[in-house]
């Protein structure tokens, strides 16, 4: 048996002179759910829409279970949910139409129709909620509804591209949860966020930058393997305290994550000593002292390594 379920071999798409997907290799083990993180532009969206067969790549192929996306792209369609950024919902149908009008769409048979509903319904919490009209659903009910109109059909292999963005907290993790239970059932998860949080919960997580992949790994890993360290501080003037520790020779980068300003060191102790003289009568510091990395600054220090 196939140990991967998608598996994309240099996969590359330009627009005119920009190469949005460049030489791309990936590849989703079964089971698994896989998160695309990247800046805006950074070709997450070009890649899913020709996993699904709606753009034709250049060069380059992809296999989604045992479908070639050139050659057997109707029948991948019908194996695949893809929830793209602006999934349509009919916001003058109610929860119920909108996931009558997609059973049309997928041409599910009368019979298992009913059935499919309330049990999508129900795993999506929203039953309760099924005469409402889509357009007076929260944010979060919203997605989860979209969510459900694409798993009508059943689909082995979900794509979701942000499908969380502009969501609550809470919801999104409701949403997850969903995932999660996708996930148990068999179904293999490609999808894209903005959220650190999000990667965090991926089996596997893959950082895209100008259309390549630039880190790959499970989320632990990639924290775990970071070979600098974090110096957080908290001061009354974060933004005085970071230009003042970018003038220093030893601090690679500074940023503010959360409510602290983030210096990355390579030597901990110098870098301190150095940094609370260097603040000392300039800025009033609360506290200075390491914190373990995040996926995010992992992440925003191989987007800013590669810009240099
Ligand atoms: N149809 C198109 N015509 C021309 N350029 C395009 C087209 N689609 C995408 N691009 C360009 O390709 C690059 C990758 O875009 P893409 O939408 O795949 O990125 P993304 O990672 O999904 O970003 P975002 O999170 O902002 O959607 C960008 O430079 C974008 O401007």
């Amino acid at each position: 048996m196939m140990e991967y379920d998608i598996q994309i071999f240099s996969l590359t798409k330009k627009f005119g002179n920009i190469t949005a997907v460049d030489n791309l290799e990936i590849q989703v083990k079964k089971n698994t759910i896989f998160g695309l993180v990247g800046p805006d532009g950074a070709g997450k969206t070009t890649t899913m829409r020709m996993l699904c067969s709606l753009l034709v790549p250049d060069s380059g192929t992809a296999q989604i279970g045992s479908y070639n996306i050139l050659k057997e792209n109707e029948k991948i369609k019908q194996d695949i949910g893809y929830m793209p950024q602006r999934f349509s919902l009919y916001g003058d149908l109610t929860v119920l139409e909108n996931l009558e009008f997609y059973s049309e769409v997928y041409q599910i048979s009368k019979k298992e129709r009913k059935e499919k509903i309330e049990s999508l319904l129900e795993f999506s919490n929203l039953t309760k909620h099924s005469y409402k009209l889509a357009d007076q659903l929260s944010g979060g009910m919203k997605q989860k509804l979209a969510l459900s109109c694409n798993l009508i059909h059943t689909p082995k292999y979900l794509l979701l591209d942000e499908p969380t963005i502009g969501v609550d907290p809470v919801a999104r993790r409701e949403f997850w949860k969903i995932l999660f239970e996708l996930r148990e059932q068999g179904t293999t998860i490609f999808v894209s966020t903005p959220y650190m949080d999000e990667a965090e919960r991926c089996d596997e997580v893959g950082l895209m930058n100008k259309g390549r992949i630039v880190k790959k790994d499970i989320p632990s890993n990639i924290i775990n393997n970071f070979d600098k360290h974090i110096l957080c501080v908290y001061s009354d003037e974060n933004h005085i305290a970071r230009n003042l520790a970018l003038e220093e020779k030893y601090v690679m980068d500074a940023y503010m994550l959360g409510e602290g300003l983030h210096i990355v060191v390579d030597d901990l102790d110098y870098a301190s000593e150095k940094l609370r003289e260097k603040f000392n009568n300039k800025i009033i510091v609360s506290s200075i002292k390491e914190t373990a990395p995040s996926l995010e600054d992992v992440f925003v220090n191989i987007i800013k390594s590669e810009k240099r």
